[in-house]
């Protein structure tokens, strides 16, 4: 058996993992691992330690763009801060913290060093940089925060052997959490916002009451109510959070026909009546028999030709692909008690199961999520 590093490479060299000398059948030198193996790399020919470090230390990279983040190193950069001093005095903490914070993004490959100095990739001066208008570093305030990590790391086996959160976690009513994810997640979403409400505005009879459905930021019926001069929003979710949506609807200038209906979508009487009702992101929250029974509520509250969009993850048949809603039911199963990224098969099954005929699913690239219309 010949032992690889990340890149395939034999290994040689001075760094160990384990006792030095160690001479288990012939074994004596682990190199210590910056990257995965790609599936290519890590062919049995080749057994690599690499994946199981890295991803054992995932903590590590969520602390770091953490932290550049809320002492906005990719801003500084991008300002001209680019030696570790610069970085330093511009951020207001110590240079030693300012290098090695560096250094390890420069590893990582958000940041390029040269000489000494520092410069963004592309990809960093597009999203990391808080003056770019496609700015999402704000998302670790929910992705990163410590409820969201707390309910991942402090006892993964618990929910892994509970088949589910322990407690209702982020579904509990009024959960703080949420108001995080309110005020930090929409720049995510408002790409494919706006491609939707552009098609929903395209319908021959573009709709004139819109129910939303756990709007969080409200950003999905804030485009439509922009693209569709005279649409009326209603929107339902935790009373916290609206208050975030209606701060929204007031800097897109559209609050006077946003309306809130606070309380939880299995409870609250939201009305009848809607043309579009829009379900984004919310039915991987719970199981299928209870997104099947929302479904219905729905259903009833349509007006004649009323149509239902949901935004989802949608995962292969064997769970496997695409990458992040495959990887997503891992997070529902930590933060739900029975949450799921649900196949296409799933999702056509709940909808007749609500009455429906059906769904039709269209992938958004490059956006992960697909747009469901239930028919
Ligand atoms: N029972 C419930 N009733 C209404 N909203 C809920 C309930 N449970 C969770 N939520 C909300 O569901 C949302 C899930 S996150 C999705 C938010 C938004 N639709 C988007 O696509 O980005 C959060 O805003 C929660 O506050």
């Amino acid at each position: 058996m010949r032992l690889a590093d990340q890149h395939g490479r034999s290994l040689s060299g001075p760094v160990c993992l384990g006792r030095t000398g160690d001479n288990v059948s012939g074994r004596k030198l682990m190199s210590l691992p910056m990257r995965s193996p790609s599936p290519e790399e890590d062919s049995a020919s080749a057994p690599s330690p690499a994946l199981f470090v890295d991803t054992v230390m995932g903590y590590q990279r969520t602390a770091a763009t953490r932290a550049a983040v809320e002492l906005g190193l990719f801003t500084a950069i991008a300002a001209g801060a680019d030696t570790a001093a610069a970085l330093a005095t511009r951020m207001g903490v110590a240079p030693r913290g300012a290098e090695i914070l560096a250094d390890y993004l420069a590893v990582l490959g958000f940041i390029r060093k040269s000489g000494g100095r520092y410069s963004l990739t592309p990809s960093s001066a597009a999203f990391l940089d808080s003056r770019s208008p496609a700015y999402i570093g704000g998302i670790v305030d929910f992705l990163a925060s410590p409820e969201m990590t707390g309910l991942l790391v402090r006892d993964p086996a618990a929910f892994v052997r509970n088949g589910g959160s322990v407690g209702l976690a982020n579904i509990a009513p009024d959960n703080p959490v949420w108001v995080k994810f309110a005020s930090s997640m929409m720049p995510l979403m408002a790409g494919t916002a706006d491609e939707v409400a552009g098609r929903v505005a395209a319908w021959p009879k573009p709709p004139t009451k819109v129910l939303d459905i756990a709007a969080g930021h409200g950003c999905w019926g804030i485009a439509i109510a922009k693209a569709v001069p005279g649409a009326e929003i209603h929107a339902v979710d935790w009373r916290a959070v609206l208050q975030l949506a209606e701060r929204n609807a007031q800097k897109a200038d559209v609050a006077a026909r946003y309306h809130l209906v606070p309380g939880s979508a299995f409870d609250v009487d939201w009305g009848t009546g809607f043309d579009l009702v829009l379900l984004p992101h919310f039915l991987h929250h719970f199981d299928a028999e209870t997104c099947a029974g929302l479904l219905r509520k729905v259903r009833a509250s349509l007006a004649p030709g009323g149509q239902v969009l949901a935004i989802e993850n949608v995962v292969s048949e064997d769970g496997l692909s695409p990458p992040w809603p495959a990887a997503f039911s891992f997070l529902m199963l930590a933060t739900t008690p029975s949450g799921e990224a649900f196949t296409a098969a799933k999702y056509d099954a709940m909808a007749r199961a609500a009455g429906f005929a059906g769904v039709t699913i269209d992938e958004m690239p490059p956006a992960p999520h697909s747009l469901l219309t239930f028919l």
